[in-house]
């Protein structure tokens, strides 16, 4: 993935705005346990590839808006909006896109998960096991490592 530019040079060009869920389940102390991947679904660049689950603002929508509006579309939960913690945001250049990723931690939510688009989806911990992992995830599970105080790599090349 060499091409895959982080922190680029703008160049001009206007990043496309994508809302991320860290979806994370907490234990009764508060603890940060488990956070959840899902597969790229087949037909979309790096399908197969596993990444937290988003998409792209649509006109008018705020961030918090999207990341609602998107959990429900691909997996079927329940969010509210209030609840969204914004964690860190992070600017990627792809071939195929200039994305600005704003990530948020999501630690309640409602109803079933059911996998909309037929993607797969894997409750994780670090080391992350599934593979292949997408390249603007990687930078999450470094930022999880530093708060967990986990030595070692983060996923499995
Ligand atoms: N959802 C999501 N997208 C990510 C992550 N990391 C990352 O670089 N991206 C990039 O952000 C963009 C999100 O686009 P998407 O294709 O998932 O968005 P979408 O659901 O609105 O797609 P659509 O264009 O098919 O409607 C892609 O370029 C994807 O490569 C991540 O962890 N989650």
């Amino acid at each position: 993935m060499s091409e895959v530019v982080r922190a680029p040079a703008l160049q001009g060009r206007t990043p496309v705005a994508v809302a991320v869920g860290v979806l994370i389940e907490r234990d009764a102390a508060g603890r940060e346990g488990r956070f959840l991947l899902t597969s790229r679904p087949q037909g979309k660049v790096y399908a197969g590839h596993w990444e937290f689950p988003g998409g792209k603002l649509e006109a008018g929508e705020s961030v918090e808006e999207a990341l609602r509006r998107e959990l429900h579309e691909e997996l079927g939960i329940d969010i509210d909006v209030a609840a969204v913690q914004r964690w860190k945001e992070e600017m990627f250049d792809y071939p195929h896109a200039l994305v600005r990723l704003h990530f948020c931690k999501v630690f309640a939510w409602r109803g079933e998960f059911e996998m909309r688009e037929a993607q797969q989806m894997a409750w994780q911990t670090l080391p992350v096991q599934v593979r292949p992992v997408l390249p603007g995830t990687i930078p999450v599970l470094e930022w999880f490592a530093q708060e967990r105080g986990h030595a070692g790599p983060t996923h499995i090349d």
